[in-house]
């Protein structure tokens, strides 16, 4: 079976690449390296992952022709499209690219996936497309379009197309919301990405906000999660919640932390902008449809995420 994956020299994408061609998939990835982050960290997660054993296409998404040509060339039974710009802070500084790289890219994906005649697409959504509901089990019926950035608002829109291509080119379409995905080779941008980097440096770590708290979620459990639901099949047009179901406030976060790095010290700075203060998925639908159980706790999955950055941030 054929399956491509976009944005597959990103963190997800490397990951979940690298276990499909373990597992006898034939895998090819796409990936533009948008300079979002360093591309010379994406090139050294996609090969330390995938070996150099899945080949990598570089063109932007965003180029219709290129994307249609590609696909008709490789015909993917199956198409991971997780290409995306992916922070909520950049979102607010950058609103139009994320019409850009989250919208416009995905429909042209979509329409590509249609017309080279794929089976299943799965594409990457986010928790965010709940908004800001304060600390209750996020059921997926209950988003209905009150996001709090321009990240959010994007994502949601594109769960909207899905919905409409699936329809019209009669493919299946999967749809994951992500909750806060860590682990070796996390993204740079995020929390623990961040605290990491700045703790081996010996530096301080800035806390926005208080009382928050994230449904972190280990990349191993996701990858599975996301395997098990191709190999299932699946209906017309589904989203399933992708969580480890049970919030880490910022608090025991940082206790775990501080079992790691005993001189952590923190400055705190107020809430920024476009952050929802508490995420916590309910996974009792992933779990019924296609036996996703995440079983990786977060303080071992947090250890192994300290051993993997020893490693490799210094
Ligand atoms: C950077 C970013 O957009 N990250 C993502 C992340 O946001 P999400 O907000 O869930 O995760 P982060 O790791 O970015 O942040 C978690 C928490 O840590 C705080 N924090 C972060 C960095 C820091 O240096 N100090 C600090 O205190 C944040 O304000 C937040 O309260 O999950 C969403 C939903 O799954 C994704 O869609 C987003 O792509």
């Amino acid at each position: 079976m054929k399956v491509v994956v976009t944005g597959g020299a990103g963190f997800i994408g490397s990951h979940l690449a690298a276990r499909l061609h373990e597992q006898g998939y034939e895998v090819a990835a796409i990936d533009c390296f948008h300079p979002y982050y360093p591309a010379e960290r994406k090139e050294r997660q996609f090969h330390a992952l995938t070996g150099g054993r899945v080949p990598l296409a570089r063109f932007d998404l965003l180029d219709g022709e290129a994307t249609k040509r590609w696909f008709s060339q490789f015909r993917p039974d199956v198409v991971f499209h997780l290409a995306a710009l992916p922070g909520v802070p950049y979102s607010l500084a950058h609103p139009l690219a994320y019409i850009d790289y989250d919208i416009k890219a995905t429909v042209n994906v979509l329409t590509a996936a249609g017309e080279a005649g794929a089976g299943h697409v799965l594409f990457a959504s986010s928790s965010s497309v709940y908004g800001d509901r304060g600390n209750v089990p996020l059921k997926e019926e209950m988003a209905d379009g009150r996001v709090v950035s321009p990240y959010a608002a994007a994502k949601y829109g594109a769960e909207s197309f899905c919905h409409a291509y699936a329809h019209l080119y009669g493919y299946r379409m999967t749809m994951f919301r992500y909750f806060t995905v860590y682990g070796p080779w996390g993204r740079p941008d995020m929390a623990i990405g961040t605290f990491l980097r700045r703790l081996l440096a010996g530096e301080e770590i800035v806390v926005y906000g208080q009382g928050t708290a994230r449904d972190y979620t280990y990349i191993d459990d996701i990858v599975a999660g996301m395997i098990a639901a191709l190999q299932r099949g699946g209906g017309r047009s589904e989203v399933f919640n992708l969580g480890a179901g049970a919030p880490v406030t910022m608090e025991q976060l940082l206790a775990e932390l501080r079992k790691h790095f005993p001189d952590l010290k923190i400055v705190q700075a107020p809430e920024r902008k476009g952050d929802v203060k508490a995420t916590w998925a309910d996974i009792t639908k992933a779990k019924q449809a296609f036996g996703y159980e995440p079983n990786v706790p977060f303080a071992e999955g947090l250890a192994r995420t300290v051993a993997w950055a020893r490693e490799h941030e210094r």
